[in-house]
């Protein structure tokens, strides 16, 4: 379901293997044939080198015995066909079939095409390498074969050649975005429809950029599996924009809840990035040791104890939300805390050990945001962690529905799911922000957002896309190593 708020134009959908094949066998019955669909996959691919590598003299084209092989076959016809001296690397474990045959028979015996045996790829001196070794056909795990293949080709990457990956980046899991070793691609071409494992986990570490070609290929009107966000689109979104007539009932009230003896940070940073984030108005519910030390760091956030106060007080208007959880510990001190958190009705966003205890005893609200990463996600389903990894998408969306609630499955792009079926990937590698704390500024970031905007998902969608923006501009200024996650915060705009 698209986004209200977000305009399609920035959102770049996804498809599954099982989508892609779909459309990809609906093509072949209507065009009555699959090779003329192989046909154009190479002519687009040799045109996007020609369009990138203008000069190229001499091309390596390492291929695999599938389709996807044949792309490549089809490029080094090409490109021998316009004059450029080719090296084709076979890594074909048994004789080719179908479509990858014809486009071998095709190339095979052309003067400017030379087959090699790939021992010799580590010595290539081409400029360029179309890696057509694996697509959508890889099953995981890689052979001792193509692992030598792949390990040649990134080394020729590193010492400076350039590298097409057709249809995706060899190696890489499509489904989960996990690989243990895949081809470090300058560009990947992918065909028919993005595909989702190229935005999940790994799959941004190997493709540098991305571009999709069609080829022509028959609308199913299918609906995406999920969509990505273009980083672009926050150049017109801040978080919380400001209106010139406005006043901070605008914005909203966030109550952050948490901080025990000992986690007094967390709680401090999530309310310090509520503010931060465009919140009109903060609360910090915490223990009374940690108030003076809250309002050195922020005097802007109404620092209260939990001790003495009760949560309800510290709401304010209708606008107001709930952060739960950052450090917030599991104490008996943590319980009562969730406790009254559970009797009140406000939107709220469960973080950190607000899961833990949501975990024993859940919640009803209209507007829920949870946020595990994939540690939490495991607990809150009965799995284990390496279940979550192998499908992040469908992890996120289980727990969006058993608890109704929109969720961000945190990590180096996060997953956002709501229970109406819409999920969006936000976010690119940032290893600044592989470092505590920076889970409590998103938490904070969340709350800002959900008193401001109408819809849980969006809000989620716009702070978890926004923390990692931010977290790019500061790593930048401060290097990944230094930075503080509480400091993305001033790169918010
Ligand atoms: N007209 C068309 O058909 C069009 C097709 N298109 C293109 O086809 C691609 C899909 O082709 P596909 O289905 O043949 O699968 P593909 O990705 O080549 O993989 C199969 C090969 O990989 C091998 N292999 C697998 N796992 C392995 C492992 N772990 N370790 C080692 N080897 C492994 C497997 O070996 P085998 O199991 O047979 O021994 C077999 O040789 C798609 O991505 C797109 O590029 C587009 O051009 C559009 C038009
Ligand atoms: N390598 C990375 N690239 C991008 N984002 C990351 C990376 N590592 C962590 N993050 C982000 O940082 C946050 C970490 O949250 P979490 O694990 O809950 O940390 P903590 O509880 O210590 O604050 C999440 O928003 C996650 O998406
Ligand atoms: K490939």
């Amino acid at each position: 379901m698209p986004s209200v708020l977000l305009p399609q134009r920035f959102l770049r959908p996804l498809f599954d293997i099982a989508g892609i094949r779909a459309r990809e066998q609906a093509s072949f019955a209507h065009e009555g044939a699959s090779f003329p669909m192989m046909l154009r996959a190479g002519q687009a691919l040799y045109g996007h080198i020609l369009r990138r590598q203008p000069n190229i003299a001499q091309l390596a084209v390492v291929v695999g015995g599938g389709n996807n092989g044949g792309d490549g076959w089809i490029v080094a016809y090409l490109a021998a066909q316009d004059g450029i001296q080719v090296r084709v690397y076979d890594v074909a474990n048994s004789p080719r079939k179908g479509d990858a045959k014809l486009a071998e028979e095709q190339a095979m015996g052309h003067p400017r095409i030379e087959v090699r045996s790939f021992h010799e790829l580590e010595y290539d001196s081409a400029a360029v390498i179309v890696d057509a070794l694996l697509g959508i056909g890889f099953q995981a795990p890689l052979s001792d074969m193509y692992e030598q293949v792949i390990g040649a080709v990134n080394q020729l990457s590193a010492q400076g050649a350039w590298v097409v990956s057709v249809d995706c980046p060899s190696g890489l899991d499509l489904h989960s975005g996990q690989a243990t070793l895949a081809v470090q691609a300058d560009l990947v071409v992918t065909f028919i429809g993005d595909k989702i494992g190229h935005y999940l986990q790994d799959g941004p570490v190997y493709c540098h950029e991305i571009v999709t070609e069609n080829l022509q290929a028959v609308d199913l009107s299918e609906q995406p599996q999920a969509y990505f966000l273009e980083p672009a689109a926050l150049d017109h979104f801040p978080p919380c924009q400001r209106r010139l007539n406005s006043h901070k009932g605008t914005y909203g009230h966030v109550t952050v809840i948490g901080g025990d003896h000992g986690f007094g940070g967390a709680a401090i940073m999530a309310s310090e990035a509520a503010a931060k984030a465009g919140a009109g108005t903060v609360s910090l519910l915490t223990q009374e040791t940690h108030l003076m030390a809250a309002l050195v760091r922020n005097p802007n956030v109404m620092a209260v104890s939990a001790e003495l106060a009760d949560i309800r007080a510290t709401l304010r208007g209708e606008q107001s939300v709930l952060v739960v959880g950052p450090g917030l510990g599991r104490s008996a001190w943590s319980k009562s805390v969730w406790q009254q958190c559970q009797s009140l009705s406000q939107p709220t966003v469960v973080d950190a050990d607000g899961l833990y205890w949501l975990g024993l005893s859940s919640v009803q609200l209209d507007q829920l945001v949870l946020t595990p990463h994939p540690g939490e996600a495991a607990r809150l389903l009965e799995k284990d962690v390496k279940e979550i990894l192998q499908d992040l998408p469908r992890a996120a969306s289980e727990i969006a529905n058993r608890y109704q609630a929109v969720v961000i499955l945190k990590g180096a792009t996060s997953v956002v799911a709501s229970p109406d079926g819409r999920l969006m990937i936000v976010g690119k590698p940032c290893p600044g922000l592989a470092k505590g704390g920076s889970g409590d500024v998103l938490s904070g970031m969340v709350g800002a957002c959900l008193a401001f905007y109408q819809d849980a998902y969006e809000a989620a969608v716009m702070a978890a896309a926004w923390h990692n923006k931010a977290a790019q501009a500061c790593s930048a200024k401060i290097g990944m190593v230094a930075m503080q996650p509480y400091q993305l915060l001033d790169y918010l705009e």
